[in-house]
């Protein structure tokens, strides 16, 4: 399902943060929205799933106008919000948390239920020995995916993630985006806001560059990742061993620029 953003401002109380922004996730891509601290990633999120109201623009879903709608009306619409906090319910079991996250479609048929949750286990087959433990006691990684999985409960045809690898070690980051790669090519749409540029840049479709509540800049993944002033300001001498851990395509790409 296609995702369309036009003019989008929003913000908390008399802070305006977003300036009128634009962002289209077509059917069954992987966007990724890099931009420095404070540039309002999360809040592009939170107003994209109803979490904040939009002060201005529309928000789109398949072309249909969900703007102020709120988080529940837009789940049902089939946008599901991966938190970056991933808040999970600490004193219920991995296996409670993922049913609460079908809460939204508690009328379907159990077995319907039962298979979206065999798809979210098969995909992160760590959690499964785990459904009976806290998720206080799972590692960061498995927390990350519990959190996916829990979104991936209300079958939604759009996903928002906000910054899926945050604190996780570079294996585990390439872990969480191989499976948002496997789930774009089964027909997801997801929008992953990310300050890893390069796990970003090596597996998402498009990417935008947010800069104090406003695109300055996006294009396709491929194109983008070459152009010097993504590499110089994202990809290139700027970033730490320990902010750029992602093995592909992107790490190429860096290192073409560094020849330049
Ligand atoms: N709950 C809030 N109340 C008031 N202001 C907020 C709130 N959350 C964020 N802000 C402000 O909104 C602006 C954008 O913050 P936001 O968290 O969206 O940026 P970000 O791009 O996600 O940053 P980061 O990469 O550091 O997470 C910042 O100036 C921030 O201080």
């Amino acid at each position: 399902m296609s995702l369309e953003v036009r003019g989008l401002s929003a913000g908390y109380g008399r802070l305006s943060v977003l300036h009128g922004l634009d962002l289209e996730a077509a059917d069954g891509r992987l966007v990724a929205v890099i931009g420095a601290n404070g540039a309002g990633k999360t809040t592009l999120l939170r107003a994209l799933s109803g979490l904040i109201p939009v002060s201005g623009g529309s928000v789109t879903l398949a072309g249909v106008d969900v703007t102020g709608y709120g988080p529940e009306r837009l789940a049902r619409e089939g946008l599901a919000h991966v938190p970056e906090n991933r808040l999970v319910f600490p004193s219920l079991t991995v296996e409670d948390n993922l049913r609460l996250g079908a809460y939204t479609r508690r009328r379907e048929p159990a077995a319907e239920r039962r298979r979206v949750r065999d798809r979210a286990l098969a995909l992160f087959p760590r959690l499964e020995p785990r459904l009976q433990q806290a998720p206080g006691t799972l590692s960061g990684g498995e927390q990350q995916m519990l959190a996916i999985a829990r979104g991936l409960m209300a079958r939604p045809r759009v996903l928002v993630l906000d910054e899926p690898s945050v604190g996780l070690a570079p294996r585990l980051v390439g872990e969480i985006f191989a499976a948002l790669g496997r789930l774009r090519d089964d027909g997801l749409t997801l929008v992953a806001v990310e300050q890893n540029a390069r796990a970003a840049f090596a597996v998402a479709d498009h990417v935008y560059v947010m800069d104090r509540g406003r695109v300055v800049l996006h294009g396709d993944a491929a194109t983008l990742a070459s152009d010097p002033r993504v590499t110089a300001a994202f990809l290139g001498g700027g970033f730490s061993e320990a902010t750029s851990p992602v093995e592909g395509p992107a790490p190429d790409a860096a290192e073409e620029a560094g020849h330049r």
